[in-house]
């Protein structure tokens, strides 16, 4: 098993070029000249995207608003770059080869995702139905091997991150490029982690140095298709502290046949066996994300109600007592993709999405996240 792309025939210095003429010709641009905004389409860490209307070409796109406070010129133009890069491969978010600043901004435009992202369409606790997370899953699988193959890490692979076409997922892309990275770049972990961080840099010290290689987006991948298979996220962190990543790494560690941990026995042994080769705790033996694509066919989800959930339920030598069992479940169940759907469910329909992504929704993705520099 490995998890190196085929080699590019590409030239990272077409990345400097783009760089360097995007660099010269940053106009500084009054926006309520050329656009009119129609609304915010998101929020991120370091600015904002809203959806906008060219004043005389009547083109709807979404304008990302890098903020200078907190982003330099040489990173905006890093993610713009790499971003107009790899927009050919139609699995990731076009570019419109606009890019400009104003006082406060630095400003580039991209196709908009008229159906929002992946995370505003997953059910907390219950997933979208196989068909539409595989269909999703293979797209998502086919862009990470492009940029692989062009020897680009995303590092932020998350369901905020799939925009979409529509809410079936018949056509979804990947974006922001914000924090990809060369292969085998040196970045020091700055702060925090997040459910898809994988082991190796949620484990690191504190600006202890690590090595980028694809093989972190493949384990994001891996946790990014359980969220949309189960509505939940497989644990909190990586981290030996935690209970479910601790049960997870108890079952992959043993020889098989190991007892499933709970939140992954409605899972198929095809969808099991790749789970384990997306997430091996050790990076060298992870598969690619395009191995995904062999496994399309086979079936993911055992069929509710056929007794076949209550496969590994049996208590075997090592497994946690049930107590145990129910209180990492109890506590699975607390961390939903929406923790405020308990209040949520007197609110009508339309309400709720409305309050799900204004308020309670992204807590735990809002978690501090993974800087390298
Ligand atoms: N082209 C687009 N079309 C529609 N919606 C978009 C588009 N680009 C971004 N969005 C929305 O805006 C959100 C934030 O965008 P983006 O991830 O690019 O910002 P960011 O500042 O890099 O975020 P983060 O800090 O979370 O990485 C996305 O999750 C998505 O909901």
């Amino acid at each position: 098993m490995s998890s190196s792309p085929m080699p590019s025939r590409t030239s990272p210095d077409v990345l400097e070029e783009l760089q360097l003429h995007a660099a010269q010709n940053l106009e500084k641009v009054e926006i309520s000249r050329y656009y009119e905004v129609i609304r915010e389409l998101g929020k991120g860490t370091y600015g904002k995207v809203d959806l906008v209307v060219h004043r005389i070409r009547g083109t709807k796109m979404a304008l990302k608003f890098l903020c200078k406070k907190t982003t330099n010129l040489r990173s905006f133009l890093r993610e713009y770059s790499i971003s107009l890069y790899l927009s050919p491969c139609p699995f990731i978010i076009d570019m419109l080869g606009i890019a400009f600043q104003t006082d406060e901004y630095y400003i580039f435009a991209q196709e908009y995702a008229l159906a929002g992202d992946l995370f505003d369409i997953i059910p907390p606790q219950v997933g979208l139905p196989e068909v539409v997370a595989k269909r999703c899953g293979r797209q998502v699988a086919v862009a990470l091997d492009y940029l692989h193959c062009k020897k680009l890490v995303h590092r932020d692979i998350k369901p905020e991150n799939v925009l979409l076409f529509d809410r079936e997922c018949h056509r979804v892309k990947l974006s922001d490029f914000g924090m990809a990275q060369w292969a085998g770049a040196p970045v020091r972990r700055v702060s925090g982690t997040i459910p898809y961080t994988a082991p190796e840099l949620s484990q690191a010290a504190p600006w202890q140095g690590i090595c980028v290689d694809y093989s972190l987006d493949v384990w994001a991948f891996g946790v990014l298709l359980f969220c949309t298979l189960t509505g939940n996220f497989p644990w909190e962190a990586a981290l030996p502290s935690d209970p479910f990543y601790q049960e997870f790494l108890r079952w992959q560690r043993r020889p098989s046949p190991a007892p499933v941990p709970t939140q992954w026995r409605r899972f198929s042994d095809e969808a099991l066996h790749t789970f384990r080769r997306l997430l091996s705790p050790e990076p060298p033996c992870r598969c690619a994300a395009r191995d995904v694509l062999s496994q399309l066919g086979c079936r993911w989800t055992l069929p509710e109600g056929s007794g076949e959930d209550a496969r590994d339920a049996r208590a075997e030598p090592g497994s946690p007592p049930p107590e145990e069992e129910q209180q990492l479940v109890d506590r699975m169940k607390q961390q939903t993709l929406s923790p405020a759907a308990d209040e949520e469910e007197e609110e009508e329909e339309e309400n709720q999405a409305v309050v799900a992504v204004e308020t309670g929704s992204r807590v735990l993705l809002a978690a501090p996240i993974e800087i390298c520099v």
